[in-house]
């Protein structure tokens, strides 16, 4: 699609998490303001309460009229504003201020604040697909295993930012036991044992480990990224793999395409899940879908 210049995009909402990343985000709305009145737009605020923010954003969505809401945070708020403007016509525009902001950088979006903003009258509309995971909507990377247990620890902690993310996954790696997966999609099964399992719509983690390499986020289908048990000798070489776009040249990884799934865990009726940096504990077996083109986001115009 041709990139567009938007007089349209007039009537701005600015959805703004205040905990997230670890950011000062003391002057963020007077710096947003003028950015925008500068350039005849019009900017409103919403911010998160960490309570029942799902509910309240879709009531103020429905009482105000936008032209495109940006999430100003990260996965986690990209999420909540994902799902509220899910099937609908307002596009999702994202100003990266989380710890790991991995959706914007799947998308090119600059890390920035002036780069980001300028989607606002320079950008392609992509339409992209999301999944539902256990009932829960994911627009980016969900996963079970060891990474949920970070992130899950990630969550309770009172630090935020990547160094955080480091140093407990670190502590968890020494203890860390996997567990056996049952797995049926509409095309194959898979029985075994895995480290982590990624149900991925989108490519590239906020840490840049490229958990699920050359899949598109518009295509149709998402793909189950497996990490199979491997010894302690073998993890560099992983890690290298996994920040060098090579995740199918390891022997200890496997990548099922599909468009539906069916995920067991062996013994475990409840398992916990980060869904786009969310820990949660949903039941198993999860079932994952895809829904097709469901999400117009602003994207940097093509050069
Ligand atoms: N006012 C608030 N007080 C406390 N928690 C909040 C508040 N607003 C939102 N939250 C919580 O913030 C979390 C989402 O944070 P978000 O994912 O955007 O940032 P992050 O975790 O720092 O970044 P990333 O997901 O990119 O690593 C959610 O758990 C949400 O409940």
């Amino acid at each position: 699609m041709a990139a567009e210049s938007t007089p349209h995009l007039h009537s701005l909402l600015f959805v703004l998490n205040p905990i997230s990343g670890d950011i000062d985000k003391q002057n963020l709305e007077s710096t947003i303001t003028a950015f925008c009145t500068q350039r005849g737009r019009q900017a409103a605020f919403f911010h998160t309460s960490g309570e029942n923010d799902l509910d309240k954003l879709r009531a103020h969505l429905a009482a105000n009229a936008y032209n495109a809401v940006f999430a100003a945070g990260g996965d986690g708020t990209v999420n909540l504003v994902g799902e509220a403007l899910l099937g609908g016509k307002i596009p999702l525009g994202i100003l990266p201020l989380g710890s790991g902001n991995g959706l914007s950088k799947d998308l090119g979006i600059p890390q920035d604040m002036g780069g980001a903003l300028e989607v606002i009258w320079k950008h392609k509309l992509r339409a992209l697909d999301t999944l539902h995971v256990g009932g829960h909507f994911s627009a980016h990377l969900a996963d079970l295993g060891f990474n949920a247990l970070v992130v899950e620890r990630f969550c309770s902690g009172d630090k935020r930012g990547p160094g955080a993310y480091i140093r407990i996954a670190l502590q968890e790696y020494l203890s860390y036991e996997p567990v056996t997966y049952h797995i049926e999609t509409d095309r194959e099964q898979f029985e075994g044992p895995a480290f982590m399992l990624t149900i991925a719509n989108a490519n590239t983690f906020g840490s840049n480990v490229v958990i699920n390499p050359d899949s598109h986020l518009d295509d149709g289908e998402f793909e189950l990224c497996l990490i199979e048990p491997f010894p302690a000798t073998a993890a560099l070489g992983i890690l290298y793999h996994l920040y060098t776009d090579a995740f199918d040249t390891s022997v200890y990884t496997k990548r099922l395409r599909c468009r539906r799934a069916s995920i067991q865990v062996m013994g475990q009726p409840r398992v916990l899940v980060q869904v786009d940096g969310e820990p949660l504990t949903l039941d198993t077996p999860i079932e994952v879908k895809i829904n097709p083109r469901s999400l117009q986001v602003l994207t940097p115009a093509p050069y």
